[in-house]
């Protein structure tokens, strides 16, 4: 169970305030769409929680353990045990899918691992079951640049599944990618939910949001507006998003 209260963040040398007063609970298995207008500060929020960003106020706790508070045990889980990708994820291009898989991202693989590519067997056979899962076996070879948006966007979610991810934090994952290949990345990334408890908020249209999401959150002026789970928008709870 993952619990945050009364999260501040204010951002930029004139201390906006993007975020006021951000509180939710959520479950393992749960596939969040993350909705709001440009700039209502869904990054923003996104990277406090990977704790990418200092949090101004807020209590954090994550299976029983003060994430803020808690000293380096807290934030060490963090690191290992959510992945953040980000809108413009870094995979190397050059490398072959499976090496971006085993080659973690930089929280969580030591930097001789990053620099010399070196992996172990068990390493190596995880990272091709979690590719199989993703669709991607046939593509395990190939360098990352010959492979399609949507293809490099699952190689990302296989990285930090093979890292041992139980949370992911997606920011866009889906932009740029056609209506297809977006719609086949929400659905697997729902299915792992539902198979294996993965948790994940993603930023994602609204359309795939009602569509594969198990719960939606409107950010609107610093708060979670709407909190909706098991339906739709109503006209009212959309037209701010307009
Ligand atoms: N480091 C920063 N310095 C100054 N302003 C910032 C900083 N980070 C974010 N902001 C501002 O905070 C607000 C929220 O930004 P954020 O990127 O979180 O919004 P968003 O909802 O993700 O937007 P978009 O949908 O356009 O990506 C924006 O007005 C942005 O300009």
């Amino acid at each position: 169970m993952i619990i945050v209260e009364h999260l501040a963040k204010r951002v930029g040398p004139e201390q906006t305030p993007v975020l006021r007063d951000i509180g939710f609970r959520m479950d393992s298995g749960e596939l969040i769409g993350l909705l709001g207008v440009s700039g209502s500060g869904k990054t923003t929020l996104l990277r406090c929680l990977a704790l990418r960003e200092k949090w101004d106020k807020g209590n954090f706790r994550v299976d029983g353990t003060d994430i803020l508070q808690g000293g380096l045990g807290g934030r060490t889980k963090i690191r290992r045990e959510w992945a953040f990708l980000e809108q413009n994820e870094e995979l190397n291009r050059n490398r072959t899918a499976l090496k971006n898989v085993l080659i973690g991202q930089a929280a969580q693989t030591p930097l001789w691992r990053r620099l010399t590519g070196m992996v172990r067997s068990d390493d190596y056979m995880g990272a091709m079951d979690e590719l199989e899962r993703l669709g991607l076996l046939d593509k395990s070879r190939m360098k990352l640049g010959q492979l399609s948006g949507g293809e490099r966007q699952r190689v990302a979610i296989a990285r930090a599944l093979v890292h041992g991810a139980k949370v992911i934090l997606a920011d866009e994952p889906v932009t740029g990618l056609d209506p297809k290949s977006a719609q086949s990345v929400i659905e697997t990334l729902r299915e792992l939910c539902k198979e294996t408890g993965l948790s994940v908020i993603a930023v994602v249209p609204l359309e795939l949001a009602e569509r594969f999401a198990t719960r939606l959150w409107v950010l609107d002026n610093g708060i979670i507006k709407h909190d909706v789970t098991g339906r739709r928008l109503t006209s009212q709870e959309r037209a701010g998003l307009l």
